[in-house]
């Protein structure tokens, strides 16, 4: 029997012996090793070679001086969009404060605007670390769309598609502190899916994730060092014909030191439908499961409704 508690971990380092030039034997057998870790757990575990431990040094240290602004600076961050700007404790993280920057591929100086905000007087080394840390992950996210469609084996127009699926991010940067006065183990993240394409996780060594198994319980995930989560969002499960599973997570915090997350979260664009591709739709063993939907609306309905559980089903199961 599969262990519950094993997450797969997929090796993209060239130092392992992977090539993964498109096209090439081992990009295929790459692209159904992530299809199969959606299809069984809707995540993984990244190694790869792309993000290095000095530039997460960079990074963590930069969020560090950041969360450390006063409270008055922080607080200049804002945004129209919900759960985007500063935010200081919230239903979603009762003991935490983040940092939502929203960007498109149109529009590439979010990053710079955020930091000079920050400080007017510049911040070279975290600004450099931060832009460098998004077209990072931007690019591996965007490998990983394509990866999928290569595991199912679909047409190459479906390329087209799954970058639709996946044109704009949202850069989240955030602190979890243990509260001072509670118990051993505290939530600081409450459990939910998240709702777009698919969400790239990098923390401090600090471990705090944790994700539902099949039969309920929550398990750590042990993020090996100088790794990453990738984890599958409702908008791709959707996609997928409901091949692909939108892992339940949360997180936890047990001990003293800060816990400091880059999360970079891939979505549709809200005017963008999602619509299962034709060949993942099968009347005997995979009927069309949803119906199609704007992703725009199916947010909507998410921030009026508070739904936790099943979200993706309740509003679009047929
Ligand atoms: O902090 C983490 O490890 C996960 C954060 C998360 O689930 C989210 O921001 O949606
Ligand atoms: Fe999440």
């Amino acid at each position: 029997m599969e262990n519950e508690s094993e997450i797969p971990i997929l090796d993209f380092r060239r130092s392992s012996g992977v090539t993964l030039e498109k096209g090439s034997e081992g990009w295929k057998e790459m692209s159904k090793k992530v299809r199969e870790a959606f299809e069984s757990r809707g995540c993984f575990l990244l190694k790869c070679d792309e993000i290095s431990k000095e530039l997460c040094g960079q990074l963590f240290t930069g969020m560090k001086s950041l969360f450390d602004l006063p409270e008055d600076t922080k607080e200049k961050f804002v945004s129209p969009k919900l759960y985007r700007g500063y935010i200081n404790k919230s239903y979603a993280i009762p003991n935490s404060q983040s940092f939502g920057i929203d960007s498109d591929l149109d529009h590439d100086t979010t990053h710079q605007d955020f930091i000079n905000l920050m400080w007017p007087q510049g911040n070279p080394i975290f600004s450099e670390a931060l832009s460098s840390m998004y077209s990072k992950t931007r690019e591996l996210s965007s490998l990983i769309l394509k990866m999928v469609v290569e595991g199912f084996d679909l047409p190459q127009h479906y390329n087209l598609d799954v970058e639709e699926l996946g044109s704009t991010n949202d850069t989240r940067l955030t602190r979890y502190q243990h509260p001072e006065e509670k118990k051993d183990t505290e939530i600081a993240f409450v459990p939910h899916t998240d709702m777009g394409t698919i969400t790239f996780i990098c923390e401090n060594e600090v471990q705090g994730l944790q994700v539902l198994s099949k039969t309920g319980n929550w398990v750590d995930v042990n993020i090996p060092p100088n790794g990453f989560v990738v984890i599958c969002g409702d908008a791709l499960k959707a996609w997928s014909n409901g091949r692909f599973q939108a892992i339940m997570h949360r997180v936890v915090t047990r001990g003293d030191k800060e816990r400091f997350v880059y999360v970079l979260f891939t979505i549709p664009k809200d005017s963008a439908v999602i619509k299962a591709p034709s060949e993942l739709v099968d009347e005997e063993n995979y009927p069309l499961r949803y119906r199609s939907f704007k992703y725009g609306d199916y947010v909507h309905y998410q921030y009026s409704t508070r739904t936790q559980k099943e979200r993706l089903e309740s509003y679009a199961e047929i």
